[in-house]
């Protein structure tokens, strides 16, 4: 399980986050909700390591991973699916993926079957295995986001953190999105996810924390933070 204890952290002298506290207990799905600069994205990059927290401690599986180096914090099973289309352009989707598995290679996780993974990944995401070939940079935006997604599932990983896999995509992929989570959820991956669709977020979660200026100021079960007047008010309106 995750377990995100006072976190502070922040780019420069500005801090961001101001002391937040978030579980992700072990095969469960919570979310992270907040406005426009709220600071989701950089909760996101506080636990991968892509930033280095200022104060308060994070661990995986009851071991400290804050100060690590991000690929350190991979290797320990943590994976990053990050906002907007992180992918390889000049490299094939099949190579975007095995690359993914990288961490299996150099660290203690356990190595497993890659190429039965890669077969897996393809099934998750239909869409990426008729374009195996394909230059990842040649991909839509909506596909190079599954691209993104599916990566992060090649590490076979603890936990996955999933930052607004459905940003910029039509809404036919969104449900497509939506569905991929629950399957990966039905296959018992821990998940944290950010997403701009607070309800459908809700929808395949197990629990929620809502966000404020860098500080929770709400959390429960996800369908209790559903029907709650103040959440429904500032993020549900309408959409998804
Ligand atoms: N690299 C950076 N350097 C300086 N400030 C940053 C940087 N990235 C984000 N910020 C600032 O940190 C604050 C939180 O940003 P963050 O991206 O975490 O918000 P968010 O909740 O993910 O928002 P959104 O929903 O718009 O993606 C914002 O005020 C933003 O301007």
């Amino acid at each position: 399980m995750l377990k995100i204890d006072q976190l502070h952290a922040g780019y420069g002298k500005v801090e961001v986050l101001h002391g937040i506290s978030i579980e992700v207990p072990k095969g469960q799905v919570v979310t992270l909700i907040g406005s426009n600069g709220a600071g989701k994205t950089t909760t996101m990059r506080a636990v991968s390591g892509m930033i280095a927290p200022s104060a308060g401690q994070i661990s995986l599986n009851g071991r400290r991973i804050d100060g690590l180096e991000s690929y350190h914090i991979a290797r320990l099973g943590l994976a990053h699916s990050p906002e907007g289309r992180r992918v390889f352009a000049t490299m094939t989707v099949t190579d975007n993926l095995r690359l993914g598995a990288f961490p299996r290679y150099t660290g203690a996780r356990p190595r497993g079957n890659v190429e039965a993974d890669l077969e897996r990944a393809m099934e998750l995401f239909p869409r990426l295995k008729e374009r195996r070939q394909q230059l990842a940079g040649t991909l839509s935006g909506g596909e190079q986001q599954m691209l993104a997604m599916a990566r992060a599932t090649m590490l076979n990983p603890e936990v996955v953190l999933l930052d607004e896999p459905s940003m910029g995509l039509a809404p036919i992929l969104v449900d497509e999105v939506f569905k991929i989570i629950e399957r990966l959820k039905s296959q018992g991956v821990t998940m944290l996810l950010v997403e701009q669709f607070a309800a459908a977020a809700l929808a395949v979660a197990d629990y929620g924390y809502v966000l404020e200026n860098g500080r929770i100021s709400l959390h429960g079960p996800a369908d209790k933070l559903r029907t709650d007047p103040a959440v429904k008010a500032a993020y549900l309106g309408g959409g998804h």
